[in-house]
């Protein structure tokens, strides 16, 4: 098969031999849909007795917004990336038959942070454990110059109690070594609500602006994923429900330039909203790293306890 043939090896260097073979793959449930395609639960059953894993599977649907090559650049992207707080690449499976591509990855049990704070009632401790969990996958992919690009709680996934990680890197892109950015073309569908203010007006993105989005996810951590306190909807409110379309975002980017931020969560403790609101200085170059992030969760994880 494909992965057999010496110039693919050697072009995608990092991936495993053995792809996953279509006919041992059960269908269980659909995971989700988007317009990246679909993410289904299947188990990888080569016995056939019930036995094998349970997995993830996202099946690309090539349309205007993401074509295979994007695909491929997903799966090397998650591929290539190691860390405890970022969702594991296992795989791909060809259908040749169909000529589609699927990316298997771990499944994790819990789905998305939005749908696990719904229901379960955590505490601040575990808010900020997850919000640290979350700073070192981003410092992960800060380090190997790795631009998320659509940092939010719902792309955050939980595997357990105590631990959530990163998924999702269909828009993630590298930074050039000689940049300190990466502009994007055109806007797509942007999640304009978690970006940066460079990011909204000039389409920069950068570690820095994915410093903005995380402080966003503070944000949406805070509020408990509550819907009737999303980044979009206080935005909005601000903005005026009357704005629509593409006027949102020169006004989103007027509020930003004029100081306005979004208001700090009901009983989020103090050090924490001073954390987000440094996440969200105007000037790229004010925000702290990940690297200055991670040691912020560490202290106040310890005075917390
Ligand atoms: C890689 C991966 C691993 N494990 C899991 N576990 C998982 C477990 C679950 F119970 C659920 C839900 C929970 C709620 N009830 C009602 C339905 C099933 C669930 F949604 C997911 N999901 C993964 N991916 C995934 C799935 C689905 C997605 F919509 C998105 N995306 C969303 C934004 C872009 S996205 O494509 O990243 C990623």
């Amino acid at each position: 098969s494909v992965s057999q043939n010496p110039v693919w090896k050697a072009l995608n260097p990092h991936h495993s031999d053995m792809p996953f073979e279509e006919r041992h793959m059960c269908y269980i449930s659909l995971l989700g849909k988007g317009n990246f395609g679909t993410v289904e639960l299947c188990r990888y059953d080569p016995l056939g007795d019930s036995t094998g894993e349970l997995v993830a599977v996202k099946k690309l649907q090539p349309n205007k917004q993401s074509t295979l090559e994007d695909f491929h650049k997903e799966v090397n992207t998650l591929s290539s990336l190691n860390c405890d707080y970022i969702v594991k690449y296992k795989g791909i499976c060809y259908s040749m038959g169909r000529l589609s591509m699927s990316l298997i990855m771990e499944y994790l049990p819990y789905g998305s942070l939005i749908s696990y704070l719904d229901k379960a009632n955590v505490n601040s401790q575990r808010l900020l454990l997850f919000a640290s969990q979350i700073c070192k996958g981003m410092k992960y992919l800060q380090d190997k110059r790795y631009v998320h690009r659509d940092l939010a709680a719902r792309n955050i996934l939980v595997a357990d109690h105590t631990l959530v990680k990163i998924a999702d890197f269909g828009l993630t892109k590298i930074v050039p070594f000689d940049k300190e950015y990466y502009r994007v073309t055109q806007p797509g569908e942007s999640p304009i609500f978690w970006y940066a203010p460079e990011s909204i007006t000039e389409l920069k993105f950068s570690s820095k602006s994915d410093v903005w989005s995380f402080g966003v996810v503070l944000h949406e951590l805070f509020s408990f994923c509550n819907t009737n306190f999303n980044p979009k909807r206080l935005c909005m409110q601000e903005i005026g429900l009357g704005v629509q379309g593409p006027s949102i975002s020169m006004y989103l980017a007027s509020i930003l330039k004029s100081g306005w931020r979004l208001p700090a969560p009901q009983q989020c403790p103090t050090k924490v909203y001073s954390l987000m609101k440094q996440c969200w200085l105007y000037s790229s170059d004010d925000r702290p790293d990940f690297s200055a992030l991670e040691e912020n969760m560490e202290t106040m994880m310890q005075e917390e306890r």
